[in-house]
């Protein structure tokens, strides 16, 4: 695969072949109408050799920064702390960005500006939530408060900065315990690989500092749990949502499906929901 565009195909580079990078990637190699996988990023090309060679289409393997010059739409799949060197590259070059990470947003909002005066975009699914479609309906009008309770199994939270930092033992828990109550900015920054959720249901209603969230470890459930109320002039409105883990107990597997819906949404002629 080269460069160029060999038609009007929209190329999708990958950045991270973790828990949704590898399923995206199979999407769009088993085929994703008018859309081609052109490159990935990895930390670890030798751990990914065997994957990748069982593509149909092998892509290129780029460092994270060049992404964007292989690809119209660069998907970020890394650890929030690589947001930035995935995104930035991508959008000077006028691409568009889909970003999972979406908590680390929150501290890189430059990019948006930046996507702007070059005519990129970045785009957010609505991941592992649900009715992000609502809530930006319900935020052209009159949004007046939006809660969110996360329960997570104590798999799901294990190695959380707030945890580690406040000395909080959860391997022990025999009942729901609430760790966190408060922002979503507050909890994207405790819980990084937790609420990208709650940071994307604030993106599209009424902010990250005013959007509320309770965390719980919960050793009785054995999914990630979301319930959000919202209420609005035009409306109220309950969500819920409980998301089996994929083999990152961390992350529901609803995420990366999330996203290949956004990706067959670029080229169908067809498009539901918004
Ligand atoms: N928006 C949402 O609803 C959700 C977002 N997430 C977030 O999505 C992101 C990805 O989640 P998973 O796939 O479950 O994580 P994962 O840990 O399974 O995969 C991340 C991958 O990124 C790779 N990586 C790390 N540094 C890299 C670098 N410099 N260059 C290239 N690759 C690099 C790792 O080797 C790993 O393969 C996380 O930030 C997670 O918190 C997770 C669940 C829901
Ligand atoms: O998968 C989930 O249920 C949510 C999640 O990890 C996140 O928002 O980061």
């Amino acid at each position: 695969m080269t460069d160029q565009k060999a038609s009007n195909e929209l190329r999708v580079a990958i950045a991270g072949l973790g828990s949704i990078g590898t399923k995206i990637a199979t999407a769009l190699d088993q085929g994703i109408e008018g859309l081609a996988l052109s490159a990935v990023a990895v930390r670890d090309p030798a751990k990914h050799q065997a994957f990748l060679n069982g593509l149909h289409r092998t892509p290129k393997v780029l460092p994270i920064d060049q992404l964007g010059e292989a690809a119209d739409i660069v998907v970020e799949c890394a650890p929030s702390s690589q947001l930035r060197a995935i995104v930035e590259p991508a959008v000077r070059r006028g691409r568009s960005a889909v970003v999972v990470s979406v908590g680390g947003l929150l501290d890189n909002f430059d990019l948006v500006d930046l996507a702007r005066a070059k005519g990129g975009r970045i785009l957010v699914p609505t991941g592992a939530l649900i009715g992000l479609d609502a809530v930006n309906a319900a935020a052209v009008g009159t949004i007046h408060s939006v809660k969110m309770v996360t329960r997570k199994p104590i798999d799901g939270l294990k190695g959380a900065p707030f945890i580690v930092e406040n000395n909080i033992d959860i391997d022990n828990l025999r009942e729901p315990l609430k760790l966190f109550e408060g922002s979503a900015r507050e909890a994207a920054k405790g819980f990084p690989a937790n609420v990208n959720v709650a940071v994307a249901l604030s993106l599209a209603g009424i902010g990250p500092d005013r959007t509320q969230i309770h965390v719980w470890a919960d050793p009785t459930v054995t999914r990630n749990v979301h319930r959000i109320e919202v209420e609005a002039d035009s409306a109220r409105f309950s969500m819920g949502i409980e998301n089996i883990p994929s083999e990152n107990p961390k992350t529901g597997l609803i995420t990366a499906l999330s996203v290949i819906a956004l990706l067959r949404k670029q080229r169908a002629t067809l498009c539901v929901g918004t």
